[in-house]
């Protein structure tokens, strides 16, 4: 039910940002706050259920992940770390180059985001090709982070079978 829910609030929209490309939009997602609520549950219930280990760090991707990672981060007593795109962050960084569904990109974190020896999760939106998943998980291991899982809402059918991901992923909703 809930999953339906959540589920019913993304939107398609054909041909964006690139023809050919099936946008997932979870915007209205946040016009219902208690589906909200839903999706952060069925997300935190799953970490408490299949991690046993203290989660030190939710590091959230640049930048739907930001809506997501410090509602779970709060929820699980850990901390939160963004990685952005590049040139948006102050201070010391270190910086990833990734591929992604519709082209390249390069992702930073904060040197001090994470400390040697953290457990980290990693969470999104969504996932198409992997290539923002691979880049965050180099950089949390550039900065010493061990990763222990990937959390998506939506992952993308074209995914199936093909393994760019060494670590277990969650998704709600096979799109
Ligand atoms: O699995 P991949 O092929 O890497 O694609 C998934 C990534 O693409 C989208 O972000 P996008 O880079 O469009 O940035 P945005 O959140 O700033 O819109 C999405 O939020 C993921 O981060
Ligand atoms: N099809 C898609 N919809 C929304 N965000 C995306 N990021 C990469 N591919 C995407």
């Amino acid at each position: 039910m809930d999953i339906q829910r959540i589920n019913s609030l993304i939107r398609d929209i054909p041909d964006f940002p690139k023809k050919g490309i099936m946008f997932k939009d979870i915007f209205p997602l946040f016009q219902d706050p208690i589906a909200v609520e839903m999706a952060i549950t069925h997300i935190v219930n799953h970490i408490n259920t299949t991690i046993d280990k203290k989660i030190d760090v939710v590091v959230g991707l640049d930048a739907r992940g930001f809506l997501f990672g410090p509602l779970v981060a709060m929820r699980l007593g850990a901390a939160f770390a963004p990685v952005r795109k590049a040139g948006k962050l102050p201070g010391a960084t270190t910086q990833v180059t990734y591929e992604k569904e519709y082209g390249t990109d390069v992702f930073e974190m904060q040197q001090d985001a994470i400390k040697a020896g953290q457990n980290v999760i990693i969470i999104d939106d969504l996932i198409a090709t992997g290539g923002s998943a691979a880049g965050a998980q180099e950089l949390v291991q550039k900065l010493g982070g061990n990763v222990l899982e990937f959390i998506f809402l939506i992952e993308l059918e074209f995914l199936n079978g093909k393994s760019v991901l060494k670590a277990p992923i969650y998704s709600m909703i096979k799109a």
